[in-house]
């Protein structure tokens, strides 16, 4: 078995954070690809090392001194390899690395600072191969991402290797100009690894035992999700479960590789396994529940809108042109609503409602904000009567305002529209209707 195994910034916080790290890969000689994260929180309310390197630069930008900034960036590595009993040192690193701030490199470098050196003592705690990520990862002039040149560079690069570390989040230009992924990114890195090298699993290991029914945060011990698919997944990660970026399926889902999330805490757990499709039935009708806050909709209004050819492509244009995204659009037979991000949204709001006026003429437009979209995802909801149902009559039994309902045509999804402040209690009450309560 080939593996790609992707560790987390919990999963490598400290020294002892990565002898368990350790444990893990010398246990399965098939774990040849190590992605390392930077180090993240060691206990709540600690600073992740990649924020103690945006935040580094930011005052580099303001001219102001970082010495004792870089400083405690160094400690926490020092802490690492002190801990690991390792004789490395990065000193020639945090010159380069300061020399680079002062002279503002851009925050892309900065940040991507924080996996170039867990990479670094990784490789040299394993034994394992060093490949900056600089050399394998390929991202466009323009910042987006060049999938092409990354998995031909990827495949002959490793191709030469039994076993190597990468580090995550990172690439650069053909320019050899620094540029990271999003937040979360170390998951992407793994999943285009995995696809290079044809792996049997991409290891995705974190410090929960899989990925959860809901978030943690909100309801305490959720039941681990033991099988989902891709498309399950997708819908949920983007709605909020953070513990995958969502952008992290596509490589792997293109070679059908399964990601299995495990728990570097709890190692003897099976954690998730995430594939492509599965006779497996699930435990539930529902599979999970996910969902953000901080939404705005605009509902239009106008008789005999549903007659008018266009009328949809004349609002959309507006918020096309306004640089808007749409996140959902219910409609009835006289009225059309828009849901987008109210941060995004507030800026420009009065020009969209003013643009929307003079593309369709509508009898009123209003405005509501604060609201919460949750997701409630299962293939097991398919021609299964009565989902709906159970979901709302949970919603009511908990007094909670249904604003938006909207259900996909896979039959896979519902999306429902809350108050913000009714978010949590809604969330709590789907799991309890479906989990707690066994329907
Ligand atoms: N549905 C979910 N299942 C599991 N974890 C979730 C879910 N939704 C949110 N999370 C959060 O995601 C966290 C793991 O993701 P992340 O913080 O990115 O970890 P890592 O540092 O290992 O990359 C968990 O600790 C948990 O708080
Ligand atoms: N370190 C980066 C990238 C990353 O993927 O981190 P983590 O695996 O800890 O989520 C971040 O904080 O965004």
């Amino acid at each position: 078995m080939r593996k790609v195994v992707k560790f987390g910034g919990s999963s490598l916080a400290s020294a002892e954070q990565f002898k368990k790290v350790g444990d893990i890969i010398r246990a399965d000689k098939g774990r040849k690809y190590v992605v390392p994260s930077a180090p993240g929180k060691r206990f709540d309310g600690d600073i992740k090392v990649t924020d103690m390197l945006y935040a580094c630069y930011a005052k580099a930008e303001k001219k102001e001194d970082i010495t004792a900034s870089i400083a405690a960036i160094r400690e926490r590595y020092m802490e690492i390899i002190n801990g690991l009993g390792l004789s490395l040192s990065l000193d020639d690193q945090f010159e380069v690395i300061s020399e680079n701030f002062k002279k503002l490199a851009g925050s892309n470098y900065a940040a991507s600072r924080g996996e170039y050196l867990n990479g670094i003592i990784m490789a040299n705690y394993l034994g394992y191969e060093f490949i900056d990520a600089a050399e394998v990862i390929v991202f466009h002039e323009d910042g987006t991402f060049d999938a092409e040149t990354t998995n031909e560079k990827l495949s002959a690069r490793l191709a030469e290797c039994d076993n190597a570390v990468i580090p995550g989040f990172y690439g650069a230009t053909a320019e050899g100009k620094v540029t990271t992924f999003s937040r979360g990114g170390s998951d992407i890195t793994g999943s285009l690894i995995a696809k290079a090298v044809h792996a049997d699993l991409y290891e995705n290991w974190t410090d929960v035992s899989g990925f959860l029914i809901t978030d943690p945060r909100i309801i305490k011990n959720p039941k681990v999700i033991d099988t989902i698919t891709y498309v399950e997944l997708r819908e949920l990660a983007y709605m909020g479960a953070t513990v995958l970026h969502e952008e992290a399926i596509f490589p792997v889902r293109q070679e059908g590789i399964p990601i299995n999330i495990r728990n570097t805490n709890r190692p003897q757990d099976p954690g998730t396994l995430i594939v492509e499709s599965t006779c497996r039935k699930p435990r539930y009708t529902i599979t999970g529940i996910a969902g953000k806050k901080g939404f705005a909709a605009i509902n239009i209004e106008k008789d005999m809108m549903n007659s008018e050819i266009g009328f949809c492509r004349k609002v959309l244009t507006v918020f096309e042109d306004n640089g808007i995204s749409i996140e959902h659009m219910p409609s009835g037979i006289d009225t059309m609503t828009v849901f987008v991000h109210q941060s995004e949204f507030e800026e420009t709001e009065q020009k969209v409602l003013a643009g929307i006026h003079r593309a369709v003429n509508p009898d009123s437009v209003n405005l509501e904000s604060d609201l919460a979209l949750i997701a409630v995802v299962g293939r097991g909801m398919k021609s299964q009567r009565g989902t709906a149902g159970r979901i709302f009559s949970a919603l009511a039994h908990a007094s909670i305002n249904v604003k938006m309902i909207d259900q996909g045509s896979s039959e896979m999804n519902i999306i429902i529209g809350v108050s913000n402040q009714d978010f949590e209690r809604a969330i709590k009450s789907i799991y309890d209707i479906f989990v707690t309560v066994q329907l």
